[in-house]
């Protein structure tokens, strides 16, 4: 493992139930390195998704502080402040890329174009993005639309998508949840292979205790959701 690349200290964060304030995740310590990876396990509930959006900025702590590449982020976004959320947002384009368990592609532009797409506003030459859906063996469907290819090839679209932006560390919340387990297994065997070969670090939410051993480290959510 490289140098720390993404640390947490002392995360918190609750949700307003509307009648009273629901506790999420308290207390959260976390440590990566370039290259490392960890999965995020837990019921139900336990705030998987809710921590993968405070790390990529979708959410703001109530308490804590997170950096990523030596950019420390003081959580709480003042109410004036663009200046952080604008800091935020360079990072998350530039350094972090986010896979869901349905492949978050634009429908009207085609896998190749959604792909140029992503890598251009991450800095990356766009001209590379056919090698990626080669690599991720969907190079013959770069013309086709979202709607035009099965849930697999567009989870594999995903991956191209955010492995072409170079990140340096990727966020991927069930990402093949939504697959059958033949087509979950090649997803997540591409995921690891790619990670492994950009060097990038990982962060998995999973329930899959098969695909979590995969990862070097683990953390269990222990929070149990309010009936
Ligand atoms: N915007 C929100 N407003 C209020 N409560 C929320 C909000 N987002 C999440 N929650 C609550 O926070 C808790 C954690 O949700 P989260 O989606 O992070 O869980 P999870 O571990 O990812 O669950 P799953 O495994 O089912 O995807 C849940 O009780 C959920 O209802």
């Amino acid at each position: 493992m490289q140098d720390e690349l993404l640390r947490v200290r002392g995360l918190a964060k609750h949700f307003d139930s509307g009648t009273e304030l629901v506790p999420v995740l308290s207390d959260i310590d976390l440590t990566l390195g370039g290259g490392g990876s960890l999965a995020l396990m837990g019921r139900s509930g336990s705030g998987k998704s809710t921590l993968l959006n405070l790390l990529c900025g979708l959410e703001q702590p109530d308490a804590g502080v997170i950096s990523v590449c030596g950019e420390l982020f003081n959580g709480r976004q003042p109410r004036n402040g663009r200046g952080d959320s604008r800091r935020w947002a360079d990072l998350r384009c530039r350094h972090i890329g986010v896979v869901f368990q349905e492949a978050n592609l634009m429908p009207a532009m085609s896998l190749l174009d959604n792909v140029r797409l992503r890598a251009g506003l991450a800095g990356q030459d766009p001209d590379d993005c056919s090698a990626w859906l080669e690599r991720l063996e969907i190079g013959e469907l770069a013309g086709r639309y979202p709607d035009q290819v099965s849930g697999g090839q567009r989870q594999r679209a995903a991956l191209a998508m955010v492995f072409a932006m170079q990140p340096a560390l990727v966020l991927a919340d069930e990402p093949t949840g939504s697959l059958d387990r033949h087509t979950a297994d090649d997803v997540a065997d591409e995921l690891f292979r790619l990670q492994a070969k950009t060097g990038c670090a990982l962060i998995l939410a999973t329930h899959d205790a098969e695909l979590a051993a995969r990862c070097e480290q683990r953390l269990d959510l222990a929070h149990t959701a309010p009936a």
